[in-house]
């Protein structure tokens, strides 16, 4: 869940928590908060695991720890589902790196990126520096679910305005405009969850409208690096991100391989521990099919 600086996202987070409760599902929460102290999380009921983020936001110094904190959930309850509440200030997309980490992937599957927008701070935008308008409407961009938020504190006009404007960024996504957040669940959670399971090729993305998606596709056979640092040049659509655990032609053993604003890294992993090779990556509009071939087809090709 993202969502500039107080517009709701506490307050929806209870309303779906509630939702949750009632439909019996085993919830946990991830809470990341700007201050050292938590606030937020007080509402979250005594039997809902909660981990807290704090003094930092993920988009920035903490992201590391997104990972494991999702970890020690995983390791430690049996969930349905897991909500993170992101600061104000973070970015869908490192929320959504943060939840791809190689140490989780098998476990985590990222079901939707639900973004809270204040109707009134959205018609006023421009009066803001460039950074955080620029920042409102990525939040609102990369969004399966934009909850137009405190549409009471705005007139019908501006209220138009704004949902007009908003679907000039995101055309895709659901458009809840509410009062209070007071959304129907249904609307927002009306994919059946799976516990996600680590399948031969799994696409863990986050819904069919998003522009930002991640691919995940399990490997079986070593690739030819210079190969396959060539087909990353050639990948359609804005590439973002990309990692995994990959197996090379050229020597013995697993790498992580990372890949960020083009530049492919490879680092030899410790061989005392078993890796799945495995490649994800994080990118607008990826053609999630045409990737899984070439991928499957590279596997094959030697230079
Ligand atoms: N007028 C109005 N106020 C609202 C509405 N929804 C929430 N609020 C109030 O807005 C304030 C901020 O709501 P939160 O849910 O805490 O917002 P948040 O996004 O979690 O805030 P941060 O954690 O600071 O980023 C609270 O005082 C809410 O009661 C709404 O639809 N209209």
């Amino acid at each position: 869940m993202s969502g500039f600086l107080g517009s709701g996202k506490s307050t929806l987070l209870s309303h779906l928590i509630e939702y949750e409760k009632q439909q019996g599902r085993r919830i946990g929460i991830l809470m990341n908060e700007l201050g050292e102290v938590s606030i937020d999380s007080s509402f979250v009921p005594e039997n809902t695991p909660v981990q807290e983020m704090l003094n930092g936001c993920i988009c920035c110094s903490i992201q590391g720890e997104l990972s494991s904190k999702l970890y020690q959930l995983l390791e430690n309850y049996e969930l349905d589902a897991i909500y993170i509440e992101a600061t104000g200030a973070a970015h869908p997309m490192d929320v959504l790196d943060g939840c791809t980490h190689l140490s989780i992937i098998a476990g985590v599957k990222v079901k939707a990126i639900i973004t809270v927008v204040d109707a009134k701070l959205w018609h006023n935008r421009s009066e803001m520096k460039p950074r955080l308008n620029k920042l409102i409407e990525e939040q609102a961009k990369y969004a399966d679910v934009v909850v137009l938020n405190k549409i009471d504190t705005v007139v019908e006009d501006d209220f138009e305005q704004t949902s007009v404007s908003i679907r000039e960024f995101n055309p895709g996504g659901l458009l809840l405009p509410v009062t209070n957040a007071a959304i129907d669940p249904l609307l927002v959670l009306s994919t059946k969850h799976n516990q996600s399971i680590f399948t031969e090729h799994t696409e863990s993305h986050v819904d069919r409208h998003l522009h930002l998606r991640t691919f995940t596709q399990q490997l079986f056979r070593p690739l030819d690096r210079i190969v396959f640092e060539k087909w990353l040049k050639t990948l359609p659509g804005r590439v973002f991100r990309g990692k995994g655990f990959v197996q090379l032609n050229e020597a013995p053993g697993v790498f992580m391989f990372q890949y960020a604003y083009g530049e492919p890294m490879f680092t030899r992993c410790s061989l005392n521990k078993s890796y799945q090779p495995v490649i994800v990556l994080i990118g607008d509009e990826l053609d999630h099919e045409r990737i899984r071939e070439q991928l499957l087809e590279l596997q094959y090709i030697v230079h």
